[in-house]
């Protein structure tokens, strides 16, 4: 079966990620697949790129533990990281509308990656949560960085330091989803960015550019690979394999 879908909805570019049995786990082949999706959606005729994923599970479980606990070293972590990072850069430098619909469970690097859209929608239900920590490693893609960001300061360290999934009633709360849907993700993404897709596209891209000025002037990608570094060096301590470990033989 193919790890990811790519589809386009009158002007919206459809991301998702097909893995179910995996929980929807991000593999070498779906960051593929995300690199292909940002050059396509880079096209004139679309005004929006969305990501969900299949199923009702899990919008994202993250990194794909079952092939990247391979990585045993800093430098052999780093350079996945590096490559996942440049994808969530793209993503969060997109210069039209992006959206994340959480379809189901978002952990780990799936919050990093709902993180650098700059909307997150939530079926009601679904829990959501940066648990890097439990792994004895932190964010690693930029998550982090972009969600110091996006949320109040106290709001996305308590999110990232607690290292434990959210309710949507939460993460409505902090600011990390705008809403709340029942029924299907596609609908409900489209639903969402209904009123954007009447605008010229021109327009919504000079407005997402006056957003993309302030994380600039944040030297926001300087940030993100700092962030990618650290969670390298984790990675490497015995603590992180441990964790890893521990989680692969439950199954
Ligand atoms: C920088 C980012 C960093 C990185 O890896 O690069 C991270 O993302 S760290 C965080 C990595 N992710 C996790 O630790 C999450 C692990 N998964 C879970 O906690 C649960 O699976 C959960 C809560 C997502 C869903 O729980 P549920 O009970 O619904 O499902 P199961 O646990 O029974 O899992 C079903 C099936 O999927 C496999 N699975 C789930 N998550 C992953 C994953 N991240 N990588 C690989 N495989 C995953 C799980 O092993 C089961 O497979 P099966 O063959 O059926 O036993």
């Amino acid at each position: 079966m193919n790890p990811y879908i790519i589809e386009e909805h009158e002007g919206l570019l459809v991301f998702t990620i097909n893995r179910e049995d995996k929980r929807n786990a991000i593999s070498y082949e779906v960051m593929d697949g995300l690199e292909e999706a940002i050059t396509l959606a880079g096209e004139k005729k679309i005004k929006a790129m969305m990501i969900t994923g299949a199923g009702e599970k899990a919008f994202c479980s993250g990194g794909d533990l079952s092939s990247f606990h391979e990585l045993k070293t800093a430098k052999e972590a780093y350079k996945m990281l590096k490559r996942m990072s440049n994808i969530l850069v793209k993503i969060l430098l997109f210069p039209k509308p992006t959206i994340a619909v959480l379809n189901g469970t978002a952990v780990g690097g799936g919050c990093e990656l709902a993180s650098a859209c700059d909307f997150r929608i939530a079926r009601k239900g679904i829990k959501a949560g940066f648990i890097q920590g439990t792994l004895a490693i932190t964010t690693g893609w930029g998550g982090g960085t972009i969600v110091s960001e996006k949320l109040a300061h106290a709001h996305a360290m308590k999110m990232l330091m607690e290292a434990v999934p959210y309710k949507t009633d939460e993460l409505l709360q902090i600011g990390f989803i705008q809403s709340t849907y029942e029924g299907d993700s596609i609908t409900a993404g489209k639903l969402f960015l209904h009123k954007f897709m009447g605008i010229e596209t021109e327009v919504l891209s000079s407005y997402k550019q006056m957003f993309l000025r302030k994380l600039e002037q944040n030297r926001i990608e300087e940030r993100i690979q700092a962030e990618v570094e650290q969670c390298s060096i984790l990675w490497g301590e015995e603590a992180h394999h441990k964790q890893v470990n521990k989680f692969l033989q439950k199954k």
